[in-house]
């Protein structure tokens, strides 16, 4: 009963040398964390990395789908048919991106249902990002430039994610996601050779959403409760401070090329850090969007709960097809 390790019963005391089995299973964990091995469905984990990694994908999965509403408000008024037919790719890909996420979310044994629940009952977070509205036209730009840009950078680090289900579907995001920031790169580029009303347009655009932006990386790292187990388990490699500097450090020249101005009078290069040093960030503004009082925070799950409502036909529709398939084959096989 005792050959090895691993044959212990959890919590009983093993022959002398034989370490019981939930310890020899954490051990193995451990050894796999710390040879940068990656951890998969199949394999034991502690309950705890299975919560952190349900409560981060789906956080992620829903910021994709909740993050389709601010763009989607231009589709049907871009100004020509390429911007148009680009913004509509763009979208759908946010959509595919939450689509995959959930199924990475539910090879830990979640349903989706229970997490789309959650989301529409108001419990549980997507990014603050997408609380804020879209004024105008610029916007869509600046969403690719900006958001897009910090969201790749947050997540080119989580391709290196230990839970494999998670890393590979980052993969693919990634891609899509360079695509779409360079697209908001070059209707902004567009922008900025055309009229002055359209250059002040970029500018204002960037005045409002460069700050939200930066917070949008998550709070400072001493603030950061979930960073320490995060970090120990190979899950966040890069923590929320180390990965705002490095979008500023990427921003800034990116501004100058633009022609725009990121609006922080403190922002500066610091020759001893090698860093630009900025200024402070509105962590209260923050936790208010965080916490449901951010400008469309309710507009943007009354949207979702309404399309959700709205899908059920569909849902009903593939499950009617699916039972009829399946019963048809039945009769097939007898
Ligand atoms: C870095 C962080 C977001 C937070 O680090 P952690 O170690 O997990 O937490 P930490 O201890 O530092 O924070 C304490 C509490 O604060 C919460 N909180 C923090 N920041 C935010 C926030 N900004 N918004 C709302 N809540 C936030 C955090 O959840 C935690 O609360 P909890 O304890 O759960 O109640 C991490 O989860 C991550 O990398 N996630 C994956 C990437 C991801 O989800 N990306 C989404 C954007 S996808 C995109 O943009 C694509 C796109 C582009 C354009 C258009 C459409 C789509």
């Amino acid at each position: 009963m005792y050959t090895q390790a691993m044959d212990v019963p959890d919590g009983q005391p093993g022959p002398a040398g034989l370490v019981p089995r939930a310890d020899a299973l954490q051990q193995a964990f451990d050894a796999r964390i710390d040879a940068d091995a990656r951890i998969e469905p199949q394999d034991w984990m502690p309950e705890a990395y299975r919560k952190t990694l349900v409560r981060q994908i789906s956080q992620h999965a829903h910021s994709e789908i909740i993050g389709m509403q601010p763009e989607g408000n231009w589709i049907s008024r871009a100004p020509s048919l390429k911007r148009k037919a680009i913004l509509l790719a763009k979208v759908q890909d946010e959509g595919g991106h939450g689509l995959y996420l959930y199924s990475a979310a539910e090879t830990l044994g979640v349903s989706r249902d229970a997490l789309l629940d959650a989301l529409h009952a108001g419990k549980a977070k997507y990014s603050s990002i997408f609380n804020y509205p879209t004024l105008t036209w610029a916007d869509v730009g600046v969403i690719g430039w900006l958001v897009d840009g910090a969201a790749i950078m947050n997540q080119v680090p989580i391709c290196r994610c230990s839970y494999g289900p998670y890393a590979r579907a980052m993969i693919r995001i990634c891609k899509e996601e360079s695509f779409h920031q360079r697209q908001g790169y070059e209707n902004l580029m567009a922008m900025m050779k055309g009229t002055a009303a359209q250059r002040a347009m970029v500018q204002e655009s960037v005045n409002r959403w460069y700050w939200p932006v930066l917070a949008m990386f998550g709070p400072p790292d001493a603030d950061s409760p979930n960073s320490a187990l995060g970090m120990r388990w190979g899950i966040k490699r890069i923590s929320n401070d180390d990965l705002r500097q490095k979008f500023v450090d990427a921003t800034v020249p990116q501004a100058a090329i633009l022609g725009v101005t990121l609006p922080d009078p403190d922002l500066k290069w610091n020759e001893e850090r090698g860093h630009h040093d900025y200024g402070a960030i509105d962590w209260d503004d923050f936790w208010a969007v965080v916490n449901g009082n951010g400008p469309c925070n309710k507009e943007r799950l009354a949207t979702r709960v309404q399309a959700h409502r709205e899908g059920q036909w569909v849902r009903d529709a593939a499950l009617a097809h699916a039972r009829k398939q399946q019963a048809r084959a039945l009769k097939e096989a007898a």
